[in-house]
Formats: structure tokens, sequence, C-alpha cells
């Protein structure tokens, strides 16, 4: 689903490399932390995915797609497939819980419909049911992170990347939002979460990928990973696109 060969990213030319050499394959229905600390380079392997940026050297792949040759005018495309949430929840603040989670179908041209059953849906799948006419300023950390997260997958993207989604949260809200991304990778979402929270690492069991100073030093399941649960979800995700693709003839 997400593959990256031999990724160096220098963001100054002749510069430090922020990402230095990196590989690693990125399966469809996994659900892998990227760790490190500050300045490791997490946030540069997630704006390479969504291509804000794009690599000094090396290839990128996202389902499907080589991400270096991708003229500009394909991006919007690519960037369909991804949802993405931050640390920062980024919530339209004049708005409702609805109408935040909403205005991206809206933008995406979808049936009125659709919304009207999409974003209930959504809410109920993120735990915000009952809040769907709350502003932002009415809602905690973790229920705005939520309303985050909600728009985030609203689209039904195949891929959620997660940018320390917990790094305002306290201990006990993050894991339940690390919660929140597990339900939705269980419904068949790739989900790559960069994070500096070992204690979260700790207790979900998942691949974990470690960078340091921009080099890949880990890539390996924490005990307790499950390769035969990995792979039942991707079956999960197929037979979830193949369902999609039967809808839409
Ligand atoms: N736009 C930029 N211009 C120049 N250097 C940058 C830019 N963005 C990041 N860097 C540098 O690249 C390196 C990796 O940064 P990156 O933001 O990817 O790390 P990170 O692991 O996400 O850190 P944090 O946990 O603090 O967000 C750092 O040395 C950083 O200073």
């Amino acid at each position: 689903m997400i593959r990256l060969e031999h990724v160096t990213k220098r963001y100054a030319s002749g510069g430090a490399a922020a990402l230095d050499d990196v590989s690693c394959d990125i399966d469809r229905g996994e659900f892998v932390f990227v760790v490190g600390a500050s300045g490791s380079g997490k946030s540069t392997m997630m704006r390479l995915i969504t291509r804000e940026i794009t690599p000094s050297a090396g290839s990128v792949l996202v389902a499907g797609r080589e991400l270096v040759p991708m003229p500009q005018r394909k991006v919007p495309t690519l960037r369909r497939e991804i949802g993405v949430v931050f640390q920062d929840f980024r919530l339209l603040e004049g708005k409702t819980v609805y109408q935040n989670v909403a205005f991206v179908l809206r933008v995406l041209g979808s049936k009125r419909h659709q919304i009207k059953q999409l974003v209930p849906e959504t809410l109920d799948l993120v735990g915000l049911d009952g809040m769907a006419s709350r502003l932002p300023h009415e809602l905690s950390g973790g229920e705005q992170q939520r309303v985050a997260i909600a728009r985030a997958v609203v689209k039904k993207p195949p891929i959620l990347l997660a940018d320390e989604p917990t790094g305002n949260l306290d201990p006990e809200t993050s894991a339940e939002i690390v919660k929140v991304l597990d339900r939705i990778n269980k419904t068949g979402t790739t989900v790559v979460m960069a994070t500096h929270d070992q204690g979260i690492v700790d207790v979900f069991k998942k691949r974990v990928l470690e960078l340091k100073d921009g080099e890949l030093v880990r890539d390996e399941a924490e005990g307790g990973y499950n390769r035969d649960e990995t792979r039942e979800r991707e079956r999960a995700a197929e037979r979830a696109a193949r369902a999609l693709e039967q809808g839409e003839d």
C-alpha cells in the first residue's frame, strides 16, 4: 500500500538529510507506528506520502501510484485516498461537528443523501454520536481529535495518516484516540501513526518503524503483534474494496 525505496530527503541541497536512505513497505490493512525523537524525520515521512514534498532521491509508491513523477494536477486524486490527522486538530471553529465532517464531502461533490448517511455513520464510528450540533470550543481536546479523525475518514480513504495525534492529550485520552484509530484499522483502513509516546507504543502491540536522525533503525513487530490478524485485516480490506467496486458499477 505504501512503499519507500531508498528515500533520502534534504530540505536544503547539500544540507543534512531529514530522511536518509529509508526503505520500508507497509501492506494494505496494517497499523504501523512511526517512532523517533523530535527531528528524527517522522513528519517528513508523512509529508512524502501525501506528496506535500518530494524526495531528493529514491521512490515513493502509494496506493499503486509512483509519487515522484506524478504531475501536480494528479495530486488531488492521490489525496482522496489518504485521510490525515494532525496534533492540532485544525477544525473549522465556526462550524458544528456535523458541518466540519460534512464539509469534506461537499468539497468532493458528494450527493446530499450520501452526506446524510455518511456523516452520522462516521460520527458513530469515532464515538461522537449525540455531539453533531456542538461547536469545536464546546468539546474537550479528545473530542476535538475525534472530529478531526471523522473528517479524515468520512470519504473512506484506504489510508489514514496520523501525525502525533495524541501530542496535545493526556495519557488516558491518548489511549482512547488510539483505540478509535484501531477501530478504523479494523474496517480495513491502513493506519500509519507517528508518535513519540512510548507508553502508547508499549500498550498497543503494533509494528514499529523507528527513525533516528533520519535513518530507519528498527522495523519490527512489538511483542504480541499478530501477523495473522494483519493478514485477516488485509483480506477484509480487499473484500471492502471489491464491494465498493461492485457498488460503483
Ligand atoms: N521545511 C523544512 N525546511 C528545512 N528543514 C526542515 C523542514 N522540515 C523539517 N526539517 C528538518 O528535517 C529534520 C526532520 O524533521 P521532521 O519534522 O521530519 O521530524 P519529526 O520526527 O517529525 O519531529 P517532531 O517530532 O518534532 O515533529 C529536522 O532536522 C528538521 O529540522
